[in-house]
């Protein structure tokens, strides 16, 4: 009676209460369903990064808003000016003409005959007048108008890029200040504003990084007396080769700028900064905007004493920014001029379309950023980066911040992307390689000359190929910076022994 009393409870409990079974099986398949659905969620995301870049650099984003019938241009020079972000757009220029196995101009080292004026015997490959068939041409270079004509066809688009005066100051202090006489007696870029002529010798050596450097590198005699009649007529030469002028400060205005004089696709416009110093808000005396300051961050550097002098390193006061303008007097009509002639392109070529083809730029910016780098794309400090090939080169009382390479991207996706952040020195490795394949058949492989920093222990380079990175001692000295004791590689190995000094490869920074 008991049995059959509890018998019908549960009936009533199963099929009446909790519902028929049926319902149970089909609540059963329901989570089972969800279940499946889940984890095909999580292999899915898994692989989302590779799927969205197997499509993003073949997506109609790439070529960005039409450009009507033009045709690309692939014959260029750039003036590669330092200091002025010029290693980002250089980067571009490469992934271009590599992307369409375009021929470079290449150096015979790092960089073309550089601070000489420019021979065209310093190209590689360059047989005489026109002989080969060049189509681009980026290097630093001291520029020299004959000799580059003899290389770049006559069709050449030439373009350079100039900066604020002050603003490049700071960063050729915080870069050269160990190369340049001028900046390595100099206690800090203030002290050396207070008084240049105290340090300054034009004669010695390197000193170009400490005064009028654009000048300089577009050909002419930095150390002259400013006068209004020789600002002008320098700026007219200039204008007659080169076809456009871009603004560091106006970086992304530059690009969409230069986009429609070369007729390119957006995505070749498009890039992540390279060669900037460590930044540290937390030390910047808030002079000169967000890329200022980025060399009081030399933290690691040479100890102590060296860590906390490099916090003021670059801070300027107003009135020094003003007495830099006043040095830099040449450099200054210059960005003057050129900024003006900038805007004034730009309000031909229409401010509405400029905002939103700008905007159209950044978002593919981080759309790209999204998809190739880690971190969500900030930049890092050399020793973290994990693939030595792409740490980029060091100089100065800074570090030079890099990029790190997403995770699990299908081979296509990384090769685009490993192109945006492959810095100067390898990438110029990479595209000799490929344009002189048996010359290098014998020496080392693209990239690996240049990995990471180099170590010398008592002055004397450990690396055995010196010469090919024109790695050298400066006046006998090791010239680059004692490395703090304790600094560790990303894997946690030691980066460096006490009273070992990091050699750069003295080419490229110099
Ligand atoms: N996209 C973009 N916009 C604005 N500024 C940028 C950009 N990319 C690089 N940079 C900054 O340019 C500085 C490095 O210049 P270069 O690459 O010309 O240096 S070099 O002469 O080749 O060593 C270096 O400046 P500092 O950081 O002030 O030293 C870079 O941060």
């Amino acid at each position: 009676m008991l049995f059959r009393r509890r018998a019908r409870m549960l009936r009533w409990l199963v099929c009446g209460r909790l519902g028929p079974v049926w319902m149970w099986k089909a609540l059963l398949l329901f989570v089972a369903i969800g279940f499946a659905g889940q984890l095909l969620g999580v292999i899915f995301n898994k692989s989302s990064v590779q799927s969205a870049g197997r499509s993003i650099f073949s997506s109609p984003d790439a070529q960005g808003p039409s450009l009507g019938s033009c045709q690309p241009h692939t014959h260029i020079m750039f003036l590669k000016t330092h200091k002025t972000a010029s290693s980002t757009v250089l980067n571009m220029l490469y992934r271009f003409g590599e992307e369409r196995d375009l021929r470079f101009a290449l150096p015979l080292g790092y960089q073309l005959g550089y601070p000489l004026p420019f021979n065209a015997h310093r190209v590689k490959g360059y047989r005489g007048p026109r002989a080969v068939e060049f189509h681009i041409m980026g290097n630093h270079m001291r520029f020299n108008k004959a000799e580059t004509e003899k290389v770049m066809p006559a069709d050449t688009f030439y373009f350079s890029i100039i900066r604020d005066p002050v603003a490049l100051a700071e960063s050729s202090f915080a870069y050269y200040k160990e190369v340049a006489p001028a900046f390595r007696k100099a206690k800090s870029l203030g002290d050396f504003a207070d008084n240049p002529k105290k340090y300054y010798d034009p004669r010695l050596r390197n000193n170009h990084y400490a005064r009028n450097l654009l000048w300089f590198d577009f050909g002419m005699d930095h150390n002259a007396n400013f006068s209004v009649a020789l600002a002008q007529r320098a700026e007219a030469m200039i204008r007659r080769t080169f076809k456009l002028i871009l603004v560091s400060e106006y970086f992304d205005q530059s690009m969409i700028l230069l986009r429609h004089a070369l007729c390119w696709p957006l995505d070749a416009v498009v890039s992540f900064s390279l060669n900037a110093r460590q930044q540290k808000p937390s030390v910047i005396g808030g002079v000169s905007g967000s890329w200022v300051g980025k060399a009081a961050a030399a933290a690691g550097v040479g100890g102590r004493v060296v860590r906390s002098q490099a916090k003021t390193l670059t801070n300027v006061t107003e009135e020094q920014r003003e007495k830099l303008r006043q040095w830099n007097a040449l450099d200054w009509h210059l960005y003057k001029s050129f900024n003006r002639t900038f805007w004034g392109e730009i309000n031909r070529f229409g401010h509405a379309q400029m905002e939103q083809e700008v905007a159209l730029l950044r978002m593919r910016r981080e759309d790209l950023a999204r998809v190739c780098l880690r971190d969500g794309g900030k930049p890092v400090e050399s020793h973290r980066i994990r693939d030595k090939n792409i740490r980029p080169y060091q100089s100065g009382l800074v570090k030079i911040l890099g990029y790190e390479l997403q995770l699990g991207l299908d081979n296509a996706t990384r090769t685009a992307c490993l192109r945006m952040i492959r810095p100067e020195i390898q990438y110029k490795d990479v595209l000799d390689a490929k344009q002189f394949p048996r010359a290098l058949a014998a020496q080392p492989q693209p990239g690996q000359q240049n990995q990471g920093l180099m170590v010398a222990a008592g002055g004397s380079l450990s690396r055995q190929d010196s010469s090919r990175t024109g790695e050298r001692l400066v006046g006998g000295e090791a010239v680059g910076r004692t490395v703090e004791e304790g600094e560790r590689d990303w894997d946690g190995s030691r980066l460096m022994r006490r009273n070992l000094t990091l050699i750069r490869g003295q080419e490229k920074g110099r």
